[in-house]
């Protein structure tokens, strides 16, 4: 707090300096010598307030909290300081209120900013303290006025798996953002009404100030005064309606984007999810795809309203002198290079203190991991010695570091205000000459401000830009990733049987690919048939059931239905065809009706006369089992059930799931029999509904209880990703193979339940 405030000591005197200077320039006090003192000593105290803000910044990069707010505070009043300069003005040279003195008004008018700002920062402090970090990290909102890059988020070290070919992302990017086209030009064009008003507000100060001092007259400063406020008006409305409008396209980008995004991840195959971490989908989906919404939206309207205004600045600056305007830039080439040189030298510095830290850490690892010896060998000082030596040398970086920002920012903060010196010193010699009104110094001087604030805010927007560019390639590559399944094919057949074939089909999954899991295993299931799939656990039988729903490819072989490859069937069609009851079902947050009509829906793009009527959700449900219990809920069908089916039990749960299978009316059924939680009552009350689907369906059913074994025609014993044996309950107990083992033995299958 204290090396953030004590510059403001310098600041002060600095004002003072810059006061006596422009008292020097009224024609009563012409006097060179004075004048060049002046400047000389306002040249040292501004290499004082320099050392003490790189101090200062050092500092506050250390508290960030108070040093954020600090810096914050600034842009915060920015409107009102504009509404609080033009009453001070105007009622100051008035000479109704102290300090009556002209050049006070100056000084009054240049401190106001850093009182307002301190005030403002310390209300926000007590205001809102558990936010104070997320001010820092937070995006700005887009009228601040900010000067710190908006860095992209980091990536957290992806494992998403897409295409080596991706696609431009500023092209993307652009493209996705030109349905706002119009939206967008409207913004950009009252962002460039709010630069042309702002820039006319110097010029108008420094009209004030002529027509209240330097030559008195009351009604032309009445109304300046006027047009500065309605200037002001203008400039702030024009403001509003420029961030507005960025927001709302920035707002409908980031729909846009996480609408495609999700499209996209809908679009790909299973396999995508067993090599992805569900948390980088998810991070992809959230924080992702606001990084580049918000930050290259964001960014982009900054760095536009920045062209602008320094375009418009520029050209009033060349107006008001194109001498004083060719020495503001005498020094941008040295600040430039230095700039660079330093950019340069840090990131170097940066690199060794990172490497050096990660020694500290492995030493610390090493220890950690291996206590046990470290205690057996008394070692703990030495392990102790050599950590704090890592971290010794850690330290002087850092301390190098530390020097190094505090040089560049001395340099690079005093430069500029150099400029400042030489303008003033220049310009004076023009007022003392006649060939400039010290209002138009002011005015200048004005301009030069917030050409270099719209520089660096340039400067600063876009190196954020690119960094939020290339955070978006992700976003933009996982949009774009083409799925290794297409989807769906076209055909409809007009007859369907419902043969289900697996010749010599050798698999292994994406996230295991050395495990084969199935090794040439062929199978057929005749149209009307029941096949229980029966094995060890770890066989192989899922996997079947997986092909055949084309979650995955085989790595060679041929999953065929109807004697054709799976993948030329429609896809939707082919899903109402063979539907699935997998062992552990998953319900949604939704009516027991929407869930049993899950995937039905007009949502879903089912025309009307294909989505099941309220008759055919019932029909279905007394077949499962489940119409019984669902009646006897309060709000029946209509009944919800929970975050993921939570509010029902895993029986009911399993027959909800076995009425969503059947609701489709499907010939063919994969099942996976629920073998787990269920109470005996549950339980039967499945069997039985399974026993039922058996009797009108071809069914390929993976059995666990011996019962549903014996009720099927032919039992298929799948061991070590190959058909083993196969055959009827009997045939297979004569032989002495692994079926008649499993069942006699039912010990090696845990599965596998003998009847009690
Ligand atoms: N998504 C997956 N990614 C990688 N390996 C998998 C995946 N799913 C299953 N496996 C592996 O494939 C092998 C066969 O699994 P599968 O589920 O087909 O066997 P199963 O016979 O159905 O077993 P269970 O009766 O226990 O369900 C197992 O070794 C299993 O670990």
């Amino acid at each position: 707090i204290w090396s953030t405030l004590w510059p403001l000591r310098f600041h002060l005197a600095k004002l003072r300096r810059f006061r006596t200077a422009l008292e020097l320039y009224s024609p009563a006090g012409s006097n060179l010598d004075v004048l060049i003192l002046s400047a000389s000593r306002c040249i040292v105290l501004l290499f004082l307030v320099c050392v003490a803000a790189g101090q200062s910044r050092q500092r506050s990069a250390e508290h960030k909290s108070l040093g954020a707010l600090l810096a914050k505070a600034t842009s915060v009043c920015g409107q009102l300081l504009l509404l609080a300069k033009c009453i001070a003005i105007a009622v100051l040279a008035e000479g109704n209120l102290w300090p009556s003195s002209q050049y006070n008004i100056g000084i009054f008018y240049m401190f106001l900013p850093t009182v307002i700002g301190i005030v403002t920062s310390i209300t926000e402090y007590f205001a809102a303290p558990a936010t104070i970090e997320g001010l820092q990290q937070q995006h700005v909102s887009i009228d601040s006025e900010q000067q710190e890059p908006l860095l992209s988020k980091p990536d957290g070290g992806s494992s998403i798996a897409v295409d080596a070919d991706a696609p431009d992302t500023a092209m993307t990017l652009a493209k996705l953002s030109a349905y706002d086209t119009p939206l967008l030009l409207v913004a950009f064009a009252a962002g460039a009404v709010a630069a042309l008003t702002a820039a006319l507000i110097p010029f108008y100060t420094g009209q004030i100030i002529d027509y209240a001092s330097i030559e008195p007259d009351v009604a032309a400063f009445k109304t300046v005064t006027l047009k500065l406020l309605a200037v002001a008006f203008l400039c702030a409305v024009f403001t509003g309606m420029r961030g507005g409008l960025f927001t709302v396209g920035m707002n409908r980008l980031n729909v846009r984007i996480r609408t495609r995004l999700f499209q996209s991840l809908l679009r790909q195959e299973i396999g995508f999810f067993d090599v992805t971490k569900s948390g980088d989908i998810t991070s992809r989906l959230s924080a992702d795809t606001t990084t580049v919404a918000d930050q290259v939206c964001l960014n982009l309207n900054v760095f536009l309203r920045s062209m602008t205004q320094a375009a418009v600045v520029l050209y009033f600056m060349f107006v008001a002198s194109w001498r004083l305007t060719t020495i503001s830039f005498v020094l941008v080439p040295v600040i430039i290079v230095i700039s660079k040189l330093y950019g340069a030298y840090y990131r170097k510095l940066a690199k060794k203190v990172q490497t050096e830290l990660a020694e500290a850490n492995s030493v610390a690892e090493e220890v950690i991991t291996s206590m046990p010896t470290v205690k057996a060998h008394a070692a703990e000082l030495s392990a102790s010695a050599s950590y704090a030596a890592r971290l010794a040398k850690f330290f002087s970086l850092q301390m190098t570091e530390s020097l190094a920002y505090s040089l560049y920012m001395t340099i690079s903060t005093f430069l500029p205000n150099v400029t400042t010196a030489v303008i003033l010193f220049y310009g004076g010699n023009l007022v003392l000459e006649g060939s400039m009104s010290a209002g138009s110094l002011v005015s200048f001087m004005l301009y030069q401000q917030s050409l270099s604030n719209a520089f660096q805010t340039c400067s600063s927007v876009f190196s954020a830009l690119s960094a939020a560019v290339g955070a978006a390639d992700k976003v933009i590559e996982l949009m774009h990733r083409q799925p290794k399944i297409q989807p769906s094919g076209a055909l409809i057949p007009a007859n369907f049987e419902g043969r289900l074939q697996l010749e010599n089909v050798c698999f292994s999954y994406p996230g295991r690919k050395d495990v084969q899991v199935l090794n040439g295993l062929s199978m057929t299931i005749q149209p009307g048939e029941v096949v229980a799939l029966v094995g060890p656990s770890g066989g192989g039988k899922s996997s079947i059931v997986k092909l055949l729903e084309r979650y995955y490819l085989p790595s060679s072989g041929s999953v065929l239905i109807d004697g054709r490859d799976a993948g030329v069937y429609h896809s939707r069609w082919l899903r109402r065809k063979i539907a699935l009851v997998s062992q552990e079902p998953v319900l949604y947050a939704r009516s027991i009706r929407r869930n049993i009509c899950y995937g039905l829906e007009a949502e879903d793009g089912v025309p009307a006369d294909q989505q099941p009527s309220a008759e055919d959700v019932e029909v279905a449900a007394k077949l499962a089992n489940a119409h019984e219990f669902i009646s006897m809920m309060p709000d029946g069908y209509d009944s919800d059930c929970g975050e993921r089916g939570i509010s029902l039990s895993g029986g009911q749960k399993q027959r909800i799931a076995i009425a969503r299978a059947l609701v489709r009316q499907p010939q063919v059924l994969l099942a996976d029999e629920a073998t787990s939680a269920l109470d005996a009552e549950s339980e039967r009350r499945v069997q039985e509904a399974l026993d039922q689907l058996m009797q009108s369906h071809t069914v390929l059913i993976i059995a666990h209880r011996l019962s549903t074994i014996q009720a099927a025609d032919r039992i298929v014993v799948v061991n070590k990703g190959k058909v083993e044996e196969e055959g009827s309950h009997d045939d297979l107990m004569e032989g002495d193979g692994l079926y008649s083992t499993l069942v006699l033995t039912g010990r090696e299958c845990s599965l596998l339940r003998l009847p009690a």
